[in-house]
């Protein structure tokens, strides 16, 4: 068998639903598992709705909420036919019936908990599969309904929760019988905790999802449909002649992930990992054209690809009584785990240590642990530009022209040799694209 996830982009009108299927009843023989995320923006929607309520304008989040329900309704027209129709639109009604209770509940609270949120967002997922199961009933197909609530069990940590991998396993084999003819649809990023209140696996979390399911049933392969011609040498929204990578490892797939290519969600790796199952990143708009397959290894040594993430923030920590003393880099990260921030990058000295974080939530809290014990200073706005690929550092030449296709960008910070495969720089935000772009000029010339 294997799984099929569709992004949003891919669900996101009623002529999309339909290519989505076409792609899936092709499969169908080997047997399906398709995983859809929300149809479009309807995530953000969601979120702006939570914002509105929270405040206590329940006009403007009843505007939100028209919208969505105009999208969803004008693809259910299209999508079925008498008398199917009635039950697609009574299953529709039904939700929508439900969000719109909680909104006007929060909006009259004025509060809207980490729980409730999921709750919330969760409405995206459960619109848009139940288009795609009715649509696929109305094609004739032999498909069942899953609620990914009741076989993803993760802790309580709403809005990014850790997933409890043996139970969750338990739940997906006993509810997925897959087998040749048969499409099961379900949810790609919601799930639920042991006491069956909604959690959610943080944004962009449905290729998780698919990998998650893939790892449980042993799939022949996970495929992540998106809305690009599989992982690129870059961003193409910032690259525009970004050439499609064919084969990836596992580990530059995840190091590309984590540092910004937002193409697959940076967990989505792991579950296919541990399986040996081969991931595919494939264009929903050209299926039949270029694509990735992230696997084992088979990748070429050399340059792979380059991601840039945003929002990062700089921690410098110095202590000159740390001078010739050990237990520094301890006590450092025992503050970050204290507050649970997880650090991306660390370059030393010996009496100083940069960090970069992304979560820059708790760094009042973080600043003052580390400030007991050592000056910090804080820099803001800052990103890191990722040059992924096999063994980049024993390429004589490649620091050489890293460095200077950046020679008008101030570099803040270098990483090389924590992983073999990533060498990472940390620059100021508002000269991300522009040191990208350069990158790849001088870098994938050729
Ligand atoms: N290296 C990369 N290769 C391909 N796409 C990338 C890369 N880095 C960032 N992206 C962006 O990722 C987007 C796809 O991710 P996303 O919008 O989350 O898709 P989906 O909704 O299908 O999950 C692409 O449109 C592209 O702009
Ligand atoms: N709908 C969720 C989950 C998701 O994975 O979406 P997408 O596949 O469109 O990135 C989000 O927007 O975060």
């Amino acid at each position: 068998m294997i799984v099929q996830k569709f992004g949003g982009t891919s669900v996101g009108s009623a002529r999309r639903i339909n290519q989505v299927l076409d792609i899936a009843e092709k499969e169908l023989s080997r047997g399906v598992v398709l995983v859809a995320s929300a149809m479009g923006k309807t995530t953000d929607a969601l979120l702006r709705m939570a914002g509105l309520a929270e405040r206590g304008e329940a006009d403007s989040a009843g505007g939100e909420l028209d919208n969505l329900r105009n999208m969803h309704y004008s693809a259910l027209v299209d999508l079925l036919e008498v008398p199917l129709y009635e039950e697609g639109k009574g299953a529709v009604d039904r939700l929508f019936r439900e969000l719109e209770s909680l909104m006007y509940g929060l909006s009259l609270i004025q509060e809207v908990s980490p729980r409730s949120m999921d709750t919330l967002l969760s409405f995206g997922e459960r619109l848009s599969t139940t288009l795609i199961y009715y649509r696929a009933l109305q094609k004739g197909l032999n498909v069942h309904f899953i609620d990914s609530r009741q076989i993803i069990k993760t802790d309580s940590r709403h809005g990014k929760a850790g997933v409890l991998e043996e139970e969750t396993r338990q739940a997906i084999t006993t509810r997925i019988k897959t087998g040749p003819g048969l499409l099961f649809v379900a949810q790609g990023f919601i799930a639920s905790d042991s006491e069956g209140s909604t959690t959610t696996l943080g944004r962009g979390g449905s290729d998780y999802s698919a990998t998650i399911i893939g790892a449980a049933l042993e799939a022949e392969e996970v495929q992540i449909w998106t809305d690009v011609n599989g992982i690129m040498t870059s961003d193409p929204r910032l690259i525009p002649n970004a050439r499609t990578i064919g084969e990836l490892s596992y580990d530059e797939a995840a190091e590309l992930s984590y540092f910004g290519a937002k193409v697959i969600h940076p967990s989505t790796i792991q579950p296919a990992v541990e399986k040996r199952i081969p991931v595919w990143v494939k264009n929903t708009g050209d299926p039949e054209g270029p694509a990735s397959r992230i696997h084992i290894s088979g990748s070429n040594t050399g340059i792979q690809a380059i991601a840039g993430k945003k929002a990062v923030t700089l921690i410098n920590v110095r202590s000159s009584r740390m001078l010739n003393a050990y237990g520094f880099l301890r006590r450092i990260f025992e503050v970050f785990e204290t507050y649970r921030v997880p650090v991306d990058l660390v370059a030393t000295s010996e009496v100083s240590v940069s960090l970069t974080i992304e979560d820059a939530e708790r760094i009042s809290e973080v600043k003052s642990a580390l400030e007991e014990f050592s000056t910090v200073t804080v820099e803001r706005d800052k990103a890191i530009i990722s040059l992924v690929g096999q063994d980049l550092w024993k390429q004589s030449r490649f620091t050489a022209r890293v460095f200077s296709a950046l020679v008008d960008i101030p570099v803040r910070m270098i990483s090389l040799g924590s992983s073999d495969i990533n060498l990472s720089l940390v620059v100021p935000e508002d000269q991300l694209d522009s040191a990208i772009q350069s990158l790849h000029d001088a870098l994938f010339a050729d």
